[in-house]
């Protein structure tokens, strides 16, 4: 006979509520614990001691299916447990080698470098970060930049890292965990692409234009209108360069206005990309590992076994400690064939004891964990 719904849930809601009295006496046990831990000095997040548990109480489980059932469940109660703990022992139990500053120390003579020539994107986006009152300079390849700061000649770095249309900028994921460099900011410029020329040119003049492939392909139904042929070219602002000193009338570029200052030329027609929503997110980096009090963005990277379950139990600290995955990103392991290091963009400040607890957890199921910054995103 089937039993009835109306008495199966009055079972499990006596149940539950059991469950509940219990978790709740455990949790003032957790209270005991954390008093324990800040009088010894002792780290609240035991490993070895939570495997223990997990073993034992797979033990006590009557059907495989309950065993993973019963160490899922205790993975979360006990990681319930360690974040109650951290509140209570309060910010910095977990040791995150990360210092929190009010403001990034800027002024007149900190030199700073950006990626490309100038009038690129990247001169924008650290004009419109900074302000002119800083001394910058540039590097024509992202390795250059990067190294750049991490040895010191630079006080912060901007290159982009990401484009609306294009995605992950994969070169930047690379070279982030290859150098000692922290993201201290993000600023996201709104990319409007021009049609540059020499001066008194018109539209109607230029039959050929250079630019970078994006440009050029932002920009593809416009030529097409125009009858323009598009010509490939190292950057944007690299092609306006070459277009001010071929002094070719029927030659133009596809760049930003602020390039058409840089070099001289007249701006022929402006916004002519067709996709409204282009915009590229760049990074400010650093080789000081700061944050700012108001940062709300946390930048990971990571490798896990190659064993099943590996990224689900990595994630899963995520989720037990309701911090909001924005973007996760792989990136092939040299020498690894078919492994992947993984990029991870959380939502969080590393004062909040939920994303110490995070990332405590963090270390002991990955291997090679970075954090790669923790900075304000709007
Ligand atoms: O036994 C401890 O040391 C605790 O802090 C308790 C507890 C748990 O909730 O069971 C929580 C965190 C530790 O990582 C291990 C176990």
């Amino acid at each position: 006979m089937v039993v009835d719904l109306k008495e199966s849930r009055e079972k499990i809601d006596k149940i539950d509520r059991e469950i509940t009295r219990l978790f709740e006496e455990r949790m003032e046990v957790a209270n005991d614990v954390a008093a324990y831990k800040r009088s010894t000095g002792k780290k609240v997040y035991d490993p070895e001691r939570e495997q223990q548990k997990l073993d034992t109480l797979r033990g006590y489980a009557s059907t495989e299916f309950n065993e993973t059932a019963v160490e899922d469940l205790f993975r979360q109660i006990m990681s319930i447990s360690r974040k109650y703990q951290y509140q209570k022992l309060g910010p910095g139990a977990a040791t995150i080698p990360f210092q929190q500053v009010d403001a990034l120390d800027v002024d007149e003579d900190t030199r700073v470098v950006y990626f490309g020539e100038r009038g690129a994107f990247s001169e924008q986006a650290m004009l419109e970060y900074f302000g002119d009152r800083i001394t910058a300079f540039n590097k024509t390849t992202f390795r250059d930049v990067i190294e750049t700061v991490a040895n010191g000649e630079a006080k912060y770095g901007v290159v982009p890292i990401e484009n609306t249309s294009t995605g992950s900028i994969t070169d930047i994921y690379d070279l982030l965990v290859e150098h000692d460099i922290t993201i201290v900011a993000e600023h996201v410029v709104k990319v409007e692409q021009a049609l540059l020329g020499v001066p008194g040119a018109k539209t109607e003049d230029i039959k050929e234009v250079y630019s970078h492939p994006q440009g050029l392909l932002q920009c593809a139904p416009f030529l097409e209108e125009h009858g323009i042929q598009g010509i490939e070219y190292a950057s944007t602002a690299g092609a306006a360069k070459k277009v001010a000193e071929e002094k070719e009338k029927t030659h133009g570029a596809i760049a930003s206005t602020r390039a058409a200052e840089v070099f001289g030329l007249d701006v022929l027609q402006e916004r002519i990309n067709y996709q409204s929503t282009n915009f590229t997110r760049f990074i400010i980096i650093s080789n000081q590992k700061v944050f700012l009090k108001d940062a709300n963005k946390i930048s990971v990277a990571f490798e896990v076994k190659h064993v099943p379950g590996a990224l689900y139990n990595m994630l899963a600290n995520f989720y037990y400690n309701e911090m909001n995955l924005t973007k996760i990103e792989s990136r092939p392991l040299h020498g690894k064939k078919w492994e992947y290091r993984f990029f991870v963009d959380l939502e969080g400040n590393l004062n909040e004891s939920a994303v110490e607890n995070a990332l405590a957890t963090m270390h002991e199921c990955a291997s090679n964990l970075k954090v790669l910054g923790n900075f304000e995103t709007k």
